[in-house]
């Protein structure tokens, strides 16, 4: 037979192509395109990842999902999750975390796989398979949803990780987008403007599924680890189907975990000073202050209050709240 061959890949490219034409865009808060896409503001880098993800992800029973919506403790999430599950391949000393970083040894489902031939490959990775993901609740693959696999969300509370995205965004150069001032950012973030928002509504998917569905969805929220990591790193343990024996815990391995995984340790980690993590973008932009309350620094107080107001409207009578500015008094 005559005529030219079309790949997998340009097969997807252009099938992508076309759906991106019909797509509303805005500017985000990042200065970035953004692509309405099943209801929600996705950036343009991770637009056709994203529908990749949904399409062609099979996951397999024993898969361990991490989803998070951007600067929500998503590093942090990976680094304590692949030190749980790979304690007994080899000593936290020799953990490929400190090589590889947290970004490294735990892919994001829609920036690092760019093609459907690259999901098969994941086929042949150890088990579980440890993957991270932005993608909201709804618009994650039936296999994921229907599967055996673990899925574990993060939040933080919104000004916090309104800040932690403003101070990455500006500090990452541009070509052809502009930075935008932390007003008109925070205007853009309380329209939902800001990459896989509106906020409100990721979290409430992940929440909801989490209370219908409390052995599939782990829930947490960064100040709760922050304020005392160790009962969390038990939770995380006990929910993923590894809990650590009466040995492990006297031998102190979980407070070792969580300092392998702090902030501290992990910006000296030989990972974050020369590594690079997602789109090249170098590790140590990943981690900053990790600290709750630092939009204070940042904010006035009508800016809170105008969060403070969003969440109690958006989030009402779902059981899902911040205290925002009592629980930042109660930090400093
Ligand atoms: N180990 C650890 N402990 C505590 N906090 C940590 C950790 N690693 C990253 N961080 C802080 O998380 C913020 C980055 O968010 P994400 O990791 O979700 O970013 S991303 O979505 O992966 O781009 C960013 O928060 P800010 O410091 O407030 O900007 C990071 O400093």
């Amino acid at each position: 037979m005559g005529g030219v061959e079309i790949t997998v890949e340009e097969e997807q490219r252009d099938e992508s192509q076309e759906l991106l034409q019909d797509l509303p865009t805005e500017i985000g808060m990042g200065g970035n395109l953004l692509y309405l896409y099943q209801g929600f503001w996705c950036p343009q880098v991770s637009i056709k990842g994203m529908m990749l993800f949904q399409k062609h992800f099979k996951a397999q029973e024993t898969d361990l999902i991490l989803a998070s919506i951007p600067k929500s403790g998503t590093t942090w999430l990976k680094a304590l999750t692949y030190t749980i599950v790979n304690r007994s391949r080899h000593s936290l000393e020799k953990s490929p975390l400190l090589t590889n970083g947290p970004h490294g040894v735990v892919p994001f489902l829609e920036f690092d796989i760019s093609s459907r031939n690259q999901f098969q490959e994941q086929d042949k990775l150890p088990e579980p398979r440890i993957f991270g993901t932005h993608s909201p609740y709804t618009a994650l693959p039936c296999s994921v949803k229907d599967s055996g696999s673990k899925i574990v969300y993060v939040c933080r509370n919104p000004l916090d990780m309104f800040i932690s995205y403003w101070k990455f965004s500006v500090n990452i150069p541009k070509e052809n987008e502009k930075h935008l001032s932390l007003g008109d950012a925070f205007d853009k973030f309380c329209q939902g403007l800001h990459g896989y928002g509106p906020f409100w509504d990721h979290l409430l998917g992940y929440w909801k599924a989490s209370l219908e569905r409390p052995d599939k969805v782990l829930f947490l929220k960064y100040e709760d680890i922050k304020k005392n990591n160790v009962p969390y790193i038990k939770k995380l343990a006990n929910f993923l189907g590894l809990p650590f024996s009466v040995e492990e815990e006297e031998q102190g391995l979980i407070e070792e975990t969580s300092r392998l995984c702090s902030v501290e340790s992990m910006k000296n980690h030989e990972s974050t000073r020369t590594g690079t993590g997602p789109l090249g973008i170098p590790a140590s932009a990943f981690l900053r202050k990790g600290e709750v309350g630092d939009s204070l620094n940042y904010l006035t107080p009508s800016m809170v209050s105008r969060v403070e107001n969003l969440i109690q409207e958006k989030l009402q009578d779902s059981g899902l709240s911040f205290c925002l500015s009592s629980a930042f008094q109660n930090s400093a």
